[in-house]
């Protein structure tokens, strides 16, 4: 596996994107879904981008200017950046500024030389689902996700949820032993209850606490 799949805490985070095109937007408008505020540097901005400064006022920042490859000089603090120019070689000049500054950063036209890639990714009621076809198809990823998100219907959500409810109470609960072997086994034994039933064993855990 050569891409290993994280999740990245967004709160309290700032993400840079440079440049303002189609690809800028595509990271943008999964980026306006997190915590993080956003600085979106670049020459030019698409429509497209300028809408979504409109929708999310000022978790987006706007800031106009060409960057000159000679001297990249743009802030380092940041978590991650994403470098979305049409530019082979500034892209990567950009990229060795932010590795230079120790902050991961990817080129949306250099995976090979990039810190990491993007996943195709949904996220309905607090579950998160991403694929990824370790960058050789990112349409084939989209057609995955659609395939996967059919299965995920609002009962099959709800039960999730709640097996997510009930492990809290699990793990909270001083008086009980935890013991990680006990909580799979507990939550596996669950899954073939109704969402009624595992609704009725919640309300109970929570009024004996557990
Ligand atoms: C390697 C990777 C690096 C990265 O960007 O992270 C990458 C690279 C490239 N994408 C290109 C094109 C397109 N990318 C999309 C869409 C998405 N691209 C995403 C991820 C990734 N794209 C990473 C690998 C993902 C994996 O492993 O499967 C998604 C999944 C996630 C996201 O962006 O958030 C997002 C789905 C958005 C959604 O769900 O809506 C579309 C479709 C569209 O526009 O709708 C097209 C046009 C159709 C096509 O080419 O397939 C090009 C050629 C550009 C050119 O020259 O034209 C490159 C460059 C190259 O291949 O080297
Ligand atoms: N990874 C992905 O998902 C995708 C990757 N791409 C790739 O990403 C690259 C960019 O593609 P697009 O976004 O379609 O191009 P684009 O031409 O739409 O956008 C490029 C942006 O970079 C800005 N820019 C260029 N030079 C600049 C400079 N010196 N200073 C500041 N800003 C500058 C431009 O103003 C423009 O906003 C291409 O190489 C393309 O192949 C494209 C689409 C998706």
């Amino acid at each position: 596996m050569r891409y290993y799949p994280l999740a990245i805490d967004s709160k309290d985070k700032k993400i840079l994107v440079v440049g303002g095109g189609r690809a800028a937007n595509l990271k943008l408008k999964q980026l306006v879904k997190t915590l993080a505020s956003i600085t979106v540097v670049s020459k030019q901005f698409s429509n497209e981008v300028i809408e979504l400064k409109k929708v999310f006022g000022d978790k987006i920042i706007l800031e106009s200017r060409t960057i000159d490859i000679n001297n990249i000089n743009i802030d380092v603090n940041y978590t991650i950046v994403f470098i979305c120019t049409e530019n082979k070689e500034l892209n990567l000049k950009i990229f060795k500024y932010y590795n230079d500054n120790k902050v991961m950063a990817m080129m949306t036209n250099n995976k090979e030389a990039s810190d990491f890639i993007t996943m195709a990714t949904m996220e309905k009621e607090n579950i998160t689902v991403s694929v990824s076809t370790g960058g050789r198809s990112p349409s084939a990823s989209k057609i995955l996700l659609n395939e996967v998100e059919k299965t995920l219907n609002t009962e099959f959500i709800e039960k999730i949820n709640l097996l997510c409810e009930i492990r809290e109470l699990l793990v909270k609960e001083k008086s009980y032993n935890y013991n990680k072997e006990n909580i799979s086994d507990i939550i596996e034994s669950l899954i073939l209850y109704s969402n009624e039933d595992l609704l009725k064993k919640l309300k109970i855990m929570r009024e004996i606490k557990c």
